[in-house]
């Protein structure tokens, strides 16, 4: 084996930063809030109309910030545990503040400069992987910080086994609710994309789908360790124009063909998701809870992973891989500085003109 073979460590990171969505923490905040998720990115004016509703409705706050701080406290912990206190976890935001730009730049001014960056997003795809390597560039760029900076963002989670695992844990908790009597639908739900992203989705070699596909293996896979063999994936919170087609079914429409064939128990597991934001409050607690009572379908919807102990564990594990600067930085979603991780992966589509 020649030198060149043998590509040597790293040197360790100093410092953690928890990259997340964002959102509004007070009822001022919703607008501006979701001017910045949609800019230029073609969603209707109803419908954004709809959704400041839909935070208005929990008091103009997002749970997702507590959420996020209530996640980086229970990593704290568990990092403390290991021995890795040094490592010091700092949070920040694609959407709202404290926005990812800011941390950063906070981060550089205490002195660090090689800084592993964990995305609250399993997947791959525009929304849950490139455009967290685009936060990642943007907030270099704005923060303005020096080449000898480096932001290694960890990679892609949803087929980590314990991600899966953890997931399992809920659902079969969920099922267990339902002791007797005919056992329940077991429902899948993932944040749609539009179909044009998920078929642009993953290395352009591989023939995209990488979001739905990755979706549907993890959804098999955890209905597999819960012992289940027919369940449903669908898809919930889209927002683009009517015309413009996203992953189907929705979580609603699926809720009435179940009900219009017999279904009367739906377990609804929001694999999509960490954490119990207001995409699952609102669009799975509020909404789909509202329609299956409608139904006459009794309806339970499982935690987010969350604050587990065991996926607490699983992102302690993976910062720790990559810690000392070990790890595999080939694998899927890995990347320095906002770049990605193979050619021409998850590009972005170009969006309809609004229009008016
Ligand atoms: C794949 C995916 C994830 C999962 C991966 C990940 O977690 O990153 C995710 C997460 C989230 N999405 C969230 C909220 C929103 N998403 C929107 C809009 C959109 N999401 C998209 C995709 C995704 N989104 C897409 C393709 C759009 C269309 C506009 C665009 O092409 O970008 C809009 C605009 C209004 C509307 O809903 O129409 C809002 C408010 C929140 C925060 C909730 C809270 O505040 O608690 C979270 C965690
Ligand atoms: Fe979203």
């Amino acid at each position: 084996m020649t030198a060149s073979e043998v590509r040597p460590a790293d040197e360790p990171f100093d410092a953690l930063l928890f990259l997340s969505f964002g959102g509004p923490d007070k009822p001022e905040d919703v607008r501006p809030f979701l001017e910045n998720v949609t800019r230029g990115r073609g969603v209707p004016p109803e419908r954004l109309d709809d959704v400041v509703q839909h935070y208005l409705h929990f008091g103009g706050v997002s749970p997702i910030n507590r959420l996020n701080l209530d996640m980086i406290g229970a990593l704290r912990g568990e990092l403390d545990g290991r021995g890795r206190s040094a490592l010091p976890i700092y949070f920040g935001n694609r959407n709202w503040h404290p926005l990812a730009a800011d941390t950063v730049s906070s981060m550089v001014e205490d002195g660090h400069r090689r800084i592993l960056v964990f995305p609250t997003s399993a997947w791959g795809g525009y929304s849950g992987c490139r455009q967290y390597h685009e936060d990642i560039a943007g907030a270099i760029a704005d923060a303005g910080v020096g080449r000898d900076v480096v932001l290694r963002k960890l990679p892609q989670f949803c087929d980590e086994p314990e991600f899966r695992g953890a997931v399992a844990d809920a659902v079969r908790e969920g099922l267990n609710r339902f002791p007797d009597g005919p056992p329940p639908r077991l429902v899948f739900t993932a944040h749609s994309i539009p179909e044009s992203a998920d078929r642009a989705a993953g290395p352009a070699a591989d023939g995209g789908r990488l979001y739905s596909r990755q979706v549907s293996d993890a959804s098999a896979a955890v209905a597999g360790l819960v012992g289940v063999t027919e369940f449903d994936v669908v898809w919930q919170s889209r927002s683009g124009p009517p015309q413009i087609p996203w992953l189907a079914p929705d979580i609603c429409d699926h809720l009435r063909a179940l009900s219009s064939h017999g279904v009367s128990r739906v377990v609804v597991c929001p694999v999509g998701f960490v954490s119990d934001h207001l995409e699952v409050v609102w669009d799975l607690d509020t909404e789909g809870a509202e329609l299956a009572a409608e139904l006459g379908i009794e309806y339970v919807r499982v935690p987010t992973v969350g604050t587990s102990a065991r996926f607490v564990s699983l992102v302690a594990d993976i910062v720790e891989r990559y810690a000392d600067g070990g790890g595999d930085i080939t694998a899927m979603g890995c990347g320095d500085d906002g770049r990605i991780c193979r050619p021409d992966c998850c590009v972005p589509v170009k969006r309809p003109a609004r229009s008016g």
